[in-house]
């Protein structure tokens, strides 16, 4: 028997950070999926080996699961309800991922596949298994590869565990609705031992799809009546979101009048942003004056991420370079490098756009055009022979 799950990554329209802090932000899935296939090992293959395959990269770790077992077996609780990862268990876990040696250049995935032990240990309890995982998502970039991960890890292990109602409807790729509240709490327990403090707003889009409004854990889905395209720009300057989040709640320790300031102001604009997403075309305004002010908003929005102190050398280069073509361009996700949105009103011709991505790209960068509010999680079975 082997489960197939995929998740989708992310684009922050508006609110990043402030988020974590209590905010309102608005996100939108992106048509880049991580895929996780769970497979039970079949007779004939060596038993008590947990295997993680880290296909792309080119990785591949395995742990006895009796090894396991006798080190997290006291510290996991119900699937049916969540929960955190204790300290004492996440030094466990960091012993079991030393023994696996990670090159030292690919360290940062130290975190990722603590998270993985966590959610295997819990969710599908100690059974031998081997887990393959595949990404379309740039790691580290802002785009959410990390919550991706964690939802298609723990959709594939609920599956598999029979924790979750899958409906084999034509297509075969669905969770259903019921289930993704579960699925959902899990990944985020995944998600805080790759961030530390994460909002859980990457987990529940990547969950849920289509494109949310979010504030301190609950969502609403929001149906754009926007025709909304949007430029994605790869810095490919590396950086890490946990370091990010901590550096921004530094400086809200520090200066909290003026921190409290800032979140609040992206509330707003968040706000507005997601009412003016969804007015409806015969409201007062045309799509011209529509798209001018969700420009004003974004714009508003990457000045107070200048002053958290997340923008970089390689984001204000994208900002100069799209601005001479009067378009505007905030980073997304946690910044410090990673990618930047850059909006591209629907009147804007063919050439221009042609133009300002040969520029970026000549500085280095990659872009696309980003496929947005697509579907969430998704699952599907094959009984191997
Ligand atoms: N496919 C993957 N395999 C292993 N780890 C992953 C994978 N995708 C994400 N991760 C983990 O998530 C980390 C990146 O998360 P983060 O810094 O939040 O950036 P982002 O979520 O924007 O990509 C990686 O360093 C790694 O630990
Ligand atoms: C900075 C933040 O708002 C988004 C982080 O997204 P990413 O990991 O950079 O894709 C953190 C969070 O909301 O958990
Ligand atoms: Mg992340």
């Amino acid at each position: 028997m082997e489960v197939k799950a995929r998740a989708p990554g992310k684009i922050i329209l508006a609110g990043e950070h402030a988020v974590v802090h209590g905010s309102t932000a608005v996100a939108a899935s992106v048509n880049l999926y991580t895929t996780a296939s769970v497979r039970l090992p079949s007779s004939s293959d060596k038993d008590d080996i947990v295997k993680l395959q880290l296909k792309d990269l080119a990785l591949e770790f395995a742990w006895p699961v009796s090894r396991i077992k006798e080190a997290l077996g006291g510290f996991v609780g119900p699937i049916s309800t969540p929960t955190s990862c204790p300290a004492e268990c996440l030094k466990t876990i960091a012993s079991l991922v030393e023994y696996q040696n990670i090159p030292e250049a690919k360290i940062k995935l130290a975190s990722g596949v603590s998270a993985f032990l966590w959610l295997y240990s819990s969710i599908l309890r100690f059974v031998p298994v081997d887990v393959a995982i595949t990404s379309e998502l740039p790691l580290g970039s802002g785009l959410g590869s990390s919550a991706a991960f964690c939802v298609a890890i723990s959709a594939a292990l609920l599956a598999l565990s029979g924790s979750v109602n899958v409906d084999q409807g034509h297509c075969g790729w669905m969770v259903c609705e019921d289930e993704l509240v579960l699925l959902n709490k899990w990944a985020f327990e995944g998600e805080k031992i790759i961030h530390g403090k994460p909002s859980g707003i990457d987990n529940t889009v990547s969950t849920y799809g289509s494109m949310i409004k979010f504030r301190s854990g609950s969502l609403d889905l929001i149906k754009s009546n926007m025709p909304l395209k949007m430029l994605v720009t790869n810095t490919k300057v590396g950086r890490n979101t946990k370091a990010l989040v901590a550096g921004v709640s530094e400086r809200a320790i520090r200066h909290p009048d003026a921190m409290i300031s800032v979140f609040n102001a992206v509330d707003s604009i968040s706000k507005e942003l997601s009412i003016l997403l969804q007015s409806s075309a015969h409201d007062d305004m045309s799509l011209t004056e529509k798209e001018e002010q969700l420009a004003e908003l974004t714009e508003m929005n990457q000045g107070l991420l200048q002053c958290m102190g997340v923008s970089h050398g390689s984001i204000e280069t994208v900002l100069r370079t799209t601005s001479k073509y009067e378009l505007v361009s905030k980073l997304t996700g946690a910044g410090g490098g990673g990618c930047v949105l850059t909006l591209l009103p629907n009147l804007l011709s063919g050439t221009i756009v042609d133009e300002v991505i040969a520029e970026l790209e000549s500085c280095g960068f990659e872009c696309f055009i980003a496929g947005i509010g697509g579907k969430g999680a998704e699952i599907s079975f094959n009984d191997l022979a």
